[in-house]
């Protein structure tokens, strides 16, 4: 991806820092009688730098949201999707986008799923890459601290607000 941005092959590597974060969530959906009222999880974008999530290959769920419309994420056995998180945005200045995502429950079938978010280490700062940005191509978003970043997703996510919009300058 740095390639592709014509940056130093280990420009995102190096961001990480020696301290980089990993997560896992694990998601149990359990049938919803109500569907149609109930989302298994809400509409958000990660807050990581990628996420590779392992999901139930025997039932779908998870929507991704292009143009205004909420395309379902096929599901394929041994197979994991590899999602975009805000960090990546941010630092490749919108190149690459984070998704928002949602889940949506099942009358009939549970469901289970596994996230493993790689995040920059906590206590650095993230920005556009440098050379992404001239008088031509400005910067789109703000230096963010990580560990400030990963506290605001928490709070926005349960406002039902994105925090990539309060990196956006
Ligand atoms: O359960 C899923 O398929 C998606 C989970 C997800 O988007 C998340 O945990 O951030
Ligand atoms: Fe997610």
């Amino acid at each position: 991806m740095a390639k592709l941005l014509e940056l130093d092959d280990d420009y995102f590597g190096d961001q990480f820092g020696v301290e980089a974060d990993t997560y896992a969530r694990f998601s149990y959906y359990p049938p919803c009688p109500r569907p149609e009222f109930v989302f298994g999880l809400k509409p958000h974008s990660d807050g990581s730098f990628i996420t590779l999530l392992m999901v139930d290959s025997s039932i779908g769920g998870l929507q991704v949201l292009r143009d205004g419309a909420w395309y379902g994420v096929p599901t394929k056995r041994h197979t994991l999707i590899i999602n975009l998180g805000d960090q990546m945005e941010i630092m490749s200045d919108g190149t690459f986008k984070s998704p928002v995502h949602r889940v949506v429950t099942n009358a009939e079938k549970e469901r289970l799923s596994v996230a493993l978010f790689y995040s920059v280490d906590p206590e650095r700062e993230i920005q556009p890459a440098g050379k992404l940005v001239d008088e031509n191509h400005p910067a789109l978003y703000k230096k963010v601290k990580i560990k400030e970043y990963i506290a605001g997703f928490y709070e926005h996510f349960s406002q039902g607000k994105m925090v990539i919009e309060t990196a956006k300058i």
